[in-house]
């Protein structure tokens, strides 16, 4: 018996047709080992070797993991109903993700956020993995607005009901305006607060999106103060353009809040403007150094090209360019 296959090498001649089958049998058992053995090798050398293998496995562990996760605590947070309090089980689900990554999360002005009062968050958005900053940051009794599109995603969709996530239609305007007004008051009501993505979808380019006026119109219904949040470059260690998927560092700087008081519908252009313009400034001030830490390392990282030498004008990506005259500001 060799690997559970039966098998007996009879010295009879007369059985020989038999033991050379027997032996074929064995060949195949043995290449299939061999070949069993050989995947996962293979496997862990191009995860090893090939950054865009790296990349999918990454993002593939990342997407599976929020989908056990959410498979997981739903039942749980069902026990409660949909509640707020069911993003502390969210929360705490997201959190180890950084260490499986080896991101560091390097938050300043936190204390900005330790206040009693309702407020709305807004923050730039460059991809899934903002959630790992987010639960890094997010208050007590504090909920995103998501994308429709999310609600549909099995588990996830519905872990994300459960935690009071609330979901606009980007599609439908006036669905959307009504769910933003609606959440305007029953944020007062209910003592909660909201966190917005004003850009409106992911964005990983070398400067924010213009902002949708969505959250403006929300704080300043509500009456309540802007806290922007600013989640530094990932372009050290993420970008989905050029597949790569690496351990690093992420910043989160708080700013000031913004006051609303006072204010009307027609004030949220210039609101809107402000806030955009306070986290551009941050966001470039965060890139420089995120260059000058990825020049010391890679003194050619394309992103940076000449930013370390002073030479960012002209030589180096816009990107750099801008950055260098966020800082001599
Ligand atoms: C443990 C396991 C875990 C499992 C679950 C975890 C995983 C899932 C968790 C998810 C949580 C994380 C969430 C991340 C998801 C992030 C996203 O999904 S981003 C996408 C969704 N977010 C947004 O779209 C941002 C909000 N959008 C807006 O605010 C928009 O303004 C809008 C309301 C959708 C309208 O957009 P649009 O029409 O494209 O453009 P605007 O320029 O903003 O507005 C046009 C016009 O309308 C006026 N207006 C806008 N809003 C209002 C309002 N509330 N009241 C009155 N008027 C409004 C605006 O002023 C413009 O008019 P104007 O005359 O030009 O000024
Ligand atoms: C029965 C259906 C089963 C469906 C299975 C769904 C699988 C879902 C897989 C992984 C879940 C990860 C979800 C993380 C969500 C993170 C939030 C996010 O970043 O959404 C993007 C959104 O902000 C902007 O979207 P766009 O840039 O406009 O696009």
């Amino acid at each position: 018996m060799l690997l559970g296959i039966p098998c007996a090498i009879h010295p009879d001649p007369g059985l020989s047709s038999s033991a050379s089958s027997c032996w074929g049998n064995m060949m195949d058992v043995v290449l299939l080992h061999g070949l069993l053995l050989l995947l996962p090798l293979a496997a862990l050398l191009l995860y090893r070797y090939n950054a865009t293998f790296h990349y999918f496995c990454k993002v593939a562990f990342f997407n599976c993991w929020i989908i056990a996760m959410a498979t997981l605590l739903s039942p749980f947070a069902a026990l409660r109903g949909r509640s707020v309090e069911n993003m502390k089980l969210l929360r705490a689900a997201i959190l180890p993700l950084k260490h499986f990554y080896g991101i560091k999360m390097q938050v300043w002005g936190l204390e900005h956020l330790n206040t009693e009062e309702l407020y709305v968050i807004v923050s730039n958005h460059q991809a899934a993995l903002d959630l790992m900053g987010m639960v890094e940051i997010i208050p007590d009794r504090c909920v995103p607005i998501a994308k429709k599109e999310i609600l549909y995603m099995g588990t996830v969709g519905w872990a994300s009901w459960l935690s009071g996530i609330i979901f606009v239609d980007r599609y439908k305007r006036e669905d959307a305006i009504n769910v933003i007004s609606q959440t305007a008051r029953t944020m007062q009501r209910e003592k909660f607060r909201v966190w917005i993505f004003p850009e409106g979808t992911r964005n990983q380019d070398k400067s924010m999106l213009p902002f949708k006026r969505g959250a403006f119109h929300l704080a300043v219904q509500a009456q309540v103060p802007i806290f922007p949040v600013v989640f530094s470059p990932y372009w050290d260690f993420f970008s989905s353009k050029e597949k790569k998927f690496t351990s690093g560092t992420c910043t989160i700087q708080i700013l000031p809040k913004v006051e609303t008081q006072g204010l009307s519908s027609t004030d949220v252009p210039r609101l809107t403007d402000t806030v955009r313009q306070a986290m551009a400034d941050a966001f470039a001030e965060m890139s420089v150094s995120c260059c000058e830490d990825q020049s010391a390392e890679h003194p050619q990282h394309p992103h940076c090209a000449g930013v370390g030498a002073g030479a960012g004008r002209g030589t180096g990506s816009p990107q750099c360019e801008e950055n260098t005259t966020g800082t001599s500001n």
